[in-house]
This record gives C-alpha cells, sequence and structure tokens, in this order.
C-alpha cells in the first residue's frame, strides 16, 4: 500500500508547491481536505492522524498545535516547514547535505524540521568552513541576503502583486528585519556551528520566487594561509558525491558579470560561489537557489523521499 501522505497547509504558499511536486506521483497517497475546511480543526486532526507522514506547512503556532495533535500516535512522522522546531534537539534538521551523516538522521526520524530558505544558503556557505577549521571562534560573520517575495507567504505576495492592497508594496527592493533580530538567526547560529550570532540583514526584491545570500570573508581574519582556492577547495570537497548543491567552478565564477537571483526559479538545487581577485584579501561567499524550492517545498519533497526510503 502506498504510503500517506497530508499536507497541512496545502492550500497555502508552501503547501501549494509541495503539491504541484507530487502531482503525477504514484508511490504516495496524497490525503486532502477542501480548502473551505482548511481551518477546521477536527478534520486536520484526522487528517494527520491518518498520515503515514504529514507535511506541516502553517504558521509556528499552528505547527505546534498540528504536532501536539499527532503526539500520541507514534505512526505518525512529521515534516514541519515552520520555524518552530529547527533548533529544537529532539527534531532531524532537513538539510540533508550539511554534513555527512545527515541524511541518515533524516532517514531515521519522527520529527523532521525544514530549513529556514535563507539560513539553508548560510549554513550551506559557513558550516563546511567552522568544519574544516576555516573560520575560526569569534569571526564576525555577516550574512546579506534578497528572496523572491513570495517568502512571505499568501499575505506578501497580495502586498507586491494587488496595487489596491490596503498594505500594498511599491518598491521593488526593499530591506526588513531592521533590529536585527529576525527568527533566522538562532537556526544559522546553532547550524551553521557558529560561536557568535551573525548580523543577518535581509531583503526581498520585486520578483516571486530566488534568492541570493552572501557572506563576505577577510582572508587575513582566517585560519592561517587560507586563500579564495582553498575555501573553494574545502567547499568543494564538502559536497562532493551528490547532485543537489553545487560549487561553481573557479574559472567559471571568475568569468561572470553578474549573478541572477532567479537563475535557480523552479529548481530544487542550489549553487554557490566564491567570489573574489587571486592573491587578494577578501571574498564573497554566494548562495544561489529558489526560495520555495530548495529554500523550502524542494527541500520538503526531498526530506519526504529520504525519510520514505527508510
Ligand atoms: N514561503 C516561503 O518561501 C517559505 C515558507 N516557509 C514556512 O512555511 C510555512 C507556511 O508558509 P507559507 O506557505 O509561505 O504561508 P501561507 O500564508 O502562504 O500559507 C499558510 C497556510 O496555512 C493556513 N493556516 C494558517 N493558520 C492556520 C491554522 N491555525 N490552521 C490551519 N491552517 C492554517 C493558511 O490559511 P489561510 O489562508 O486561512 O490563512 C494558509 O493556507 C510557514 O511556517 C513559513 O514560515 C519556510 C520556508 C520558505
Ligand atoms: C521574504 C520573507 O518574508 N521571508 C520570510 C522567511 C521565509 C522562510 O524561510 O520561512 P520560515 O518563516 O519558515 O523560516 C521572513 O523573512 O520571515
Amino acid at each position: 500500500m502506498a504510503p500517506k501522505i497530508f499536507i497541512d497547509g496545502e492550500h497555502g504558499t508552501t503547501g501549494l508547491q509541495i503539491r504541484t511536486r507530487m502531482a503525477g506521483r504514484r508511490d504516495v497517497e496524497l490525503l486532502s481536505i477542501p480548502e473551505a475546511e482548511r481551518r477546521n480543526a477536527a478534520m486536520r486532526e484526522d487528517m494527520l492522524n491518518s498520515a503515514d507522514i504529514a507535511i506541516l506547512c502553517l504558521p509556528d503556532d499552528a505547527s505546534k498545535e498540528a504536532v501536539q495533535m499527532v503526539s500520541a500516535n507514534n505512526n505518525v512522522r512529521v515534516i514541519d516547514t515552520s520555524t518552530a522546531f529547527r533548533v529544537n534537539p529532539g527534531w532531524a534538521y532537513g538539510f540533508a547535505e550539511m554534513d555527512g551523516a545527515q541524511a541518515d538522521r533524516i532517514k531515521a526520524a519522527r520529527f523532521v524540521a525544514n530549513p529556514g530558505c535563507y539560513p539553508t544558503g548560510a549554513i550551506g556557505l559557513i558550516r563546511p568552513l567552522r568544519a574544516a577549521g576555516i573560520l575560526p571562534d569569534g569571526y564576525p560573520v555577516t550574512v546579506n541576503a534578497v528572496s523572491g517575495y513570495t517568502g512571505g507567504g499568501k499575505q506578501m505576495i497580495a502586498q507586491m502583486e494587488n496595487p489596491d492592497h490596503p498594505d500594498a508594496i511599491t518598491a521593488p527592493h526593499f530591506l526588513y528585519g531592521l533590529p536585527l533580530t529576525h527568527k533566522h538567526v538562532p537556526e544559522m547560529t546553532v547550524h551553521g556551528l557558529l560561536d557568535r550570532a551573525p548580523i543577518f540583514s535581509p531583503s526581498v526584491g520585486k520578483f516571486a520566487q530566488g534568492m541570493i545570500v552572501q557572506v563576505p570573508l577577510h582572508l587575513d581574519d582566517l585560519a592561517e594561509g587560507t586563500t579564495m582556492e582553498s575555501i573553494h577547495g574545502a567547499l568543494v570537497a564538502h559536497y562532493a558525491g551528490q547532485d543537489i548543491v553545487s560549487v561553481v567552478p573557479l574559472t567559471e565564477s571568475k568569468a561572470l558579470p553578474r549573478v541572477n537571483a532567479v537563475e535557480l526559479e523552479g529548481k530544487d538545487t542550489m549553487k554557490l560561489f566564491v567570489f573574489g581577485t587571486s592573491g587578494a584579501s577578501q571574498v564573497n561567499l554566494v548562495a544561489l537557489l529558489d526560495n520555495l524550492g530548495k529554500g523550502a517545498s524542494g527541500a520538503a519533497v526531498q526530506n519526504m523521499d529520504l525519510m520514505l526510503a527508510s
């Protein structure tokens, strides 16, 4: 019998994209409730408890409630796409490529926390350098990023696409998270293996799906002898043997005049770049992804497949 999957929040931005990715699959059975009943707690509880894997695409509070609804039912495994459980030690962090053992942790887990979109880029760049001893304790890491507006869910999509919305946003590009307390900072710190919280400055552009995450570094303040080439080599070694996260060859990145935030729209992969000038003292590490691809829905389906393979 095909495993049963229920997407709670299936009519929202992340949920819809997971459904699209599952369309046509015969190896799983999708449980569903009508859109008009999406907030019917009794119906959701019933569906959640009928599933082999429940994928939660809800705000944090609703996710916590959904987890309560299945907590006593060991037959249900959960993938949560919210921020609620990402630094909870009882949950496996759903970024399979972040270290060699993570895919097996996800396969074996009952509870998997799908990463945030920005942390996927930031951790993807930072963690291999911490693990290799290149990025020392105390380094003042900064993370600067731009996201497609679908990252803000149905509400921001309406604000960006409907000029008659009472809180319509007309800016083609805006900074936010200005108090520097964005909810993704704890996750970047813990899974980036950082001993000091990064300064995180996010922004949104007038495009639906796409993301650039930048981590600029001073080579003089890294481990002795670190070069642009050795950083690139550490990333290449870390991501060898899988095909979701790729490290762009230096010969290719040196020839690029610009990076397009929407290049990976609709894809579930992530590209990492090391920019700078050979022999100079600075580099800019860049991650390129789709906020709804490897940044959310694509990662959720990848995690579901790992759990089904266990
Ligand atoms: N969009 C993105 O790029 C990313 C999103 N995420 C996370 O995924 C989760 C979902 O976000 P997103 O899809 O963008 O949000 P949306 O607002 O687009 O969708 C959320 C869905 O959940 C429903 N919902 C809200 N509250 C409840 C409730 N109490 N009970 C049942 N259903 C409820 C909403 O219904 P209604 O229409 O009635 O409000 C809506 O259908 C969030 O935790 C978000 O932070 C993670 C990574 C990236
Ligand atoms: C553009 C935008 O608003 N982005 C969202 C993050 C999207 C995401 O990663 O979702 P989680 O909330 O599940 O972490 C934000 O900054 O809150």
